[in-house]
């Protein structure tokens, strides 16, 4: 059977380990890994991951590539895996960005809230909660730098279902987050979703050995959509 190519936006961010990650799966598919810094490059991939780094930087430096339309475009028929600072360009809305704006590529009916776990907790460990992932009573321990927070899902009728992936269990949240009564269902606790072929971690899977995150975009969100 044919390799399909995966995509990495490598032009800011922990791109080199999402490669890393990907050649270490084994799945009765080869992967074609595809650093993605053109237009050109773009067009060879099936696929596409968005990784984190700085969301205001990476849509300025896709800009002066010439990628952001095309990105755009990639989107509505290709799936697309953003994590930390790419699930902030995936979503629909941003709350707290950068004076002058933030360009967002859009794709997933989320409302995120950048560096929206507080300046004070910029970076902590959990063990996440798991639906849809292998092995997923076995809890995955996820790294979260500045991460952003989900603040709202919101898909219309017409939009692919939400599904949810991972959440952080309630106790674990920043204090700055937590309200009296703040229920487990709240969209805060939520970080990782799916929508139809997207998926997006507001945590970094990468910088960890588990690569069950990989292995679910790859076998759920790339080869059965
Ligand atoms: N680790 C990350 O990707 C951080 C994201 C960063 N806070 C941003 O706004 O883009």
């Amino acid at each position: 059977m044919d390799s399909i190519a995966i995509g990495i936006l490598a032009l800011q961010g922990a791109f080199a380990e999402h490669k890393a990650a990907l050649l270490r799966l084994n799945l009765n598919r080869g992967i074609n890994v595809v650093l993605v810094r053109t237009p050109e490059d773009l067009s060879q991939c099936d696929a596409l991951i968005i990784p984190g780094g700085e969301s205001t930087t990476i849509a300025l430096l896709a800009r002066l590539a010439g990628l952001l339309d095309p990105l755009k475009e990639f989107g509505k028929i290709k799936p697309v895996w953003g994590t930390c600072a790419g699930a902030i360009l995936l979503s629909e809305s941003v709350v707290g960005a950068k004076k002058g704006g933030q360009e967002l590529l859009g794709g997933m009916s989320v409302k995120i809230a950048r560096n929206g776990w507080g300046s004070q907790v910029e970076s902590f460990e959990a063990p996440l909660d798991l639906n849809g992932v292998k092995d997923a009573s076995r809890p995955f321990q996820a790294f979260f730098i500045r991460a952003p927070v989900v603040l709202e899902l919101s898909p219309s009728s017409n939009d692919p279902p939400v599904t949810i992936v991972a959440r952080i269990p309630l106790d674990l949240l920043p204090p700055a987050l937590m309200e009296e009564n703040m229920s487990e269902e709240d969209p805060r606790t939520v970080v990782a979703l799916r929508q139809g072929r997207h998926l997006l971690t507001t945590f970094h899977p990468e910088l960890t050995e588990d690569d069950r995150f990989h292995e679910y975009f790859v076998a759920s969100c790339v080869l059965s959509s």
